[in-house]
């Protein structure tokens, strides 16, 4: 088995003090490593430094997190707003060419929350803000407590679309999620099956049609503890392994070329 093959994982960034810094939450890390058993690495958020090609030579598969800042709505053709803050422009400027250049190649791709709304800019469709406000919507906001296990536990179920990727990962027609989000997929790209959608309709999960690898989206949280969280493990094990499927075929390739 390819021992650890690298997981990109692309950077918030925040200033403090005046100066800027590059994050990333340990728990997409710790999820990366103790359960889809790859090596996670950072990608600072540089893009206008960076040669995405040469970059991606390094990896098998990237993950997209979240984050609580949001996409610059003119990214998807929609005037901004205090209603659409805060933005991390850094992020946006890698990840929405990384996006592009990761489903081009067809590396495996797994996209959570923030990630998984920038997937479906990436791929033409737009985004809507405050969802909680709309008719009938539930409040799919993270809950202002300090209990992570609260935080970021089970608040509601999602009906599991049939016969798509996700019913197949985890072989069941529902189960219930954690829920931090103001945004939420309001035009869903043409290139998008929706895998499941919460009780108000909210989509909460999408595959790429006819992706070349795991090419997967989740509105919700499964990285939290997810090594202790069966549909989680079944997610990250089945991106672990389409990673491990892409470094084989690439250091095949590689030997090819050299015979
Ligand atoms: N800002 C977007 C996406 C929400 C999101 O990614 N939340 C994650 C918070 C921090 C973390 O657990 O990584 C929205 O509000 O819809």
């Amino acid at each position: 088995m390819i021992r650890h093959p690298l997981v990109g994982l692309p950077s918030d960034t925040y200033e403090n003090s005046h100066l800027l810094f590059h994050s990333l939450g340990d728990k997409y890390v710790r999820a990366v490593s103790d359960v889809a058993q790859c090596l996670p690495v950072m990608i600072p958020a540089i893009a206008e430094a960076m040669d995405l090609s040469a970059l991606l030579d390094h990896f098998d598969g990237i993950l997209m997190t979240g984050a609580v800042s949001n996409v610059h709505p003119p990214h998807y053709g929609s005037t901004p707003t205090a209603d659409h803050e805060p933005y991390d422009h850094h992020r946006d400027q890698l990840t929405l060419k990384l996006i592009r250049a990761v489903l081009d190649r067809g590396m495996p791709l797994f996209c959570i929350c923030r990630g998984f709304q920038e997937l479906n800019v990436v791929m033409g469709g737009t985004l809507e803000t405050e969802v909680q406000r709309g008719e009938g919507r539930l409040d799919h906001r993270s809950r202002k407590v300090e209990d992570m296990d609260v935080k970021y536990g089970p608040v509601h179920p999602i009906a599991i679309t049939p016969g798509g990727v996700l019913e197949g990962m985890l072989g069941k027609s529902e189960t219930l999620v954690n829920s931090l989000h103001r945004q939420a997929i309001a035009k869903v790209a043409p290139g998008l099956n929706v895998e499941a959608r919460a009780p108000d309709g909210i989509i909460e999960a999408v595959s790429v049609k006819g992706a070349k690898a795991f090419a997967f989206g989740a509105q919700w949280h499964p990285e939290y503890k997810a090594a202790n969280n069966p549909d989680s493990v079944k997610m990250f094990k089945a991106f672990g392994d389409a990673v491990r499927l892409h470094a084989a075929r690439r250091v095949n390739d590689k030997l090819a070329r050299a015979s």
